[in-house]
């Protein structure tokens, strides 16, 4: 395919794709280009190094004074797969790039309140047996074409409804809002539930929880290796986008620092929170159908909380402890054991982990009034312990990172899937991926696979290679530029990146 770059674009370096981001969708889209021979790429990414928001830290210290390696982002794979049922690619490459992990429990749970242990674990039972009910209601609002509503509307409905009950709240969140960081209130029925299927049903309800030292992006370095050279000079660390110039002839994408990049064609996976934030601007000004499509799906925080102490004054043979707050739900409910034999034993820390408002509200004040905060709540849980001060603390601020904006996204009540089709169509020569891009699988790190995957073979298609996938098809996605009140049932297809079906169950 030729590309004639116009006179202003002549003093850009050239290349065939431009691949903007090096996250998970950025290095798949780019190792789909190389699969199919292309190999005329360069990766712009942010960072020193690539990953995205698989990202890592030092903290705390081991007895040589040497730190552990704690994630501030993804952490599980989610969804492993069964023997001879399809597999979580996530898995899959976890498995070959030996990345270190086990086994969470979500039965190893202890309940408490503000006056210590106290047991309403059946609580959680009880959102579970409303949760199955929803499932079912799910599949009547998409088959029969009826209008989605809000998960909170779908639980009540369903006899789940915490109220002032705290514990119930507790419960509530433990199962819905740490998964998707966002409230029932804001969170789709329809798609919250397919989404939850695509990955449990479809692959496995098991999480592994990654503990390997070498941090988590090993396995996106990985994935690299496999088309990238050491010190290859396709990849551009250290290197900001700020702006993204497309038309039918090609893409050209301004750097701070000025220099640019002319390219045939772009794929560019910035997070949602990157593209609603105005982090880069596009010349023109994107459509009315994309930017309603970006500002349309929502982008969650959520934030680990870390703690270590010079003991484990907590059960060390359990994975979470739960607090119900007196009068805020959300306030420090989970908390994680690292200390635990399988993690990091002996390493005496631990985790909370909030999300959304509570978040913000955290990410906004000093350090010092949040570990005070959370130590209130240790000696609330545990008030026959002597808890001392912690030798360690750390917490990162997503909402503040200008390359993410947030953690992960959620799909919000009243978007169809012919709305957020449009979050993943080209404009133009500029293709878009992504883990917010996934109708099926978004906000986990396999959505970032399939999408980036996916747009490096329509790009690839567009370049003239064979079309690698009759489902979906190759070049252009599929757009709506007048959106309908809801999606007919026969629109549930792969153009509409609705790839597996919407009915698994339990168990697969
Ligand atoms: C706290 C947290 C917990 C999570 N937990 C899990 C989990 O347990 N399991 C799971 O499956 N998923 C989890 N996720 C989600 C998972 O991390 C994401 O779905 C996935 O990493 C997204 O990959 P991506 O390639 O779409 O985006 P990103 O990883 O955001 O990649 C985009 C890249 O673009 C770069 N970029 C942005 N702006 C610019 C710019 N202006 N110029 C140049 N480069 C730029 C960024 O630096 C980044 O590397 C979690 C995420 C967070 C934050």
């Amino acid at each position: 395919v030729a590309f004639e770059p116009r006179e202003d674009q002549k003093k850009c370096r050239r290349t065939t794709v431009a691949v903007l981001g090096g996250g998970m969708a950025g290095i798949t889209a780019a190792q789909a280009l190389a699969n199919q021979s292309i190999t005329d790429f360069l990766i712009v990414e942010y960072n020193g190094e690539i990953g995205g928001r698989m990202r890592h830290t030092d903290f705390g210290k081991k007895d040589d004074g040497s730190p552990y390696v704690v994630e501030l982002g993804a952490n599980w794979v989610q969804g492993l797969g069964t023997k001879g049922g399809p597999e979580n690619p996530i898995w899959t490459m976890a498995k070959k790039y030996n990345v270190a992990d086990e086994y969470s429990n979500y039965s190893s749970i202890l309940t408490y309140n503000e006056t210590g242990y106290t047991d309403y674990a059946n609580l959680i039972d009880d959102y579970d047996t409303a949760y199955a009910e929803v499932e079912q209601y799910a599949g009547v609002i998409l088959k029969d074409n009826l209008q989605d509503t809000s998960m909170r509307a779908g639980l009540g409905l369903k006899g789940f409804k915490p109220k002032k009950n705290m514990a119930a709240q507790a419960a509530e969140w433990w199962s819905w809002d740490w998964e998707t960081a966002y409230p029932p209130e804001q969170s789709s029925l329809v798609f919250g539930v397919t989404g939850n299927n695509a990955t449990f049903y479809q692959f496995s309800d098991d999480n592994n929880f990654v503990i390997d030292q070498r941090g988590f992006n090993t396995l996106v370095k990985g994935i690299a290796s496999t088309f990238l050279k050491p010190n290859d000079p396709r990849l551009l660390l250290n290197t900001i986008v700020t702006d993204i110039a497309y038309d039918k002839n090609g893409v050209t994408i301004a750097l701070q620092g000025g220099s640019c990049i002319s390219a045939a064609y772009a794929i560019c996976t910035f997070s949602l929170g990157v593209l609603q934030n105005d982090e880069v601007s596009f010349t023109p000004e994107l459509p009315d159908w994309k930017q309603t499509a970006i500002a349309e799906f929502q982008i969650g925080t959520y934030t680990k909380v870390f703690l270590q102490f010079n003991e484990t004054f907590w059960d060390p043979d359990t994975q979470f402890f739960l607090y119900a707050s007196p009068t805020t739900r959300g306030y420090y409910p989970v908390w994680q054991s690292l200390s635990t034999e399988g993690f990091l034993p002996g390493s005496n820390i631990i985790f909370a982990t909030v999300v959304e408002r509570e978040s913000y509200r955290i990410e906004a004040q000093d350090d010092e009034i949040t570990k005070a905060e959370t130590l209130a709540v240790l000696r609330e849980m545990f008030p026959d312990k002597d808890i001392p001060e912690p030798i360690d603390f750390f917490y990162p601020r997503w909402t503040e990172m200008p390359w993410a904006h947030g953690s992960y996204s959620n799909w919000p009540v009243g978007t169809t899937l012919e709305g957020h089709q449009n979050l993943r169509s080209n404009v133009e020569r500029l293709y878009f991926a992504g883990e917010h891009c996934s109708a099926e699988y978004f906000g986990f790190l396999q959505g970032a696979y399939f999408e980036g995957q996916e747009a490096g073979l329509r790009v690839a298609g567009k370049l003239g290679k064979k079309c690698r996938n009759q489902d979906w098809g190759c070049g252009e996605y599929k757009r709506y530029e007048v959106l309908h009140g809801t999606t007919a049932f026969q629109e549930f297809s792969p153009v509409n990146g609705w790839d597996v079906s919407s009915f698994y169950v339990a168990g697969g």
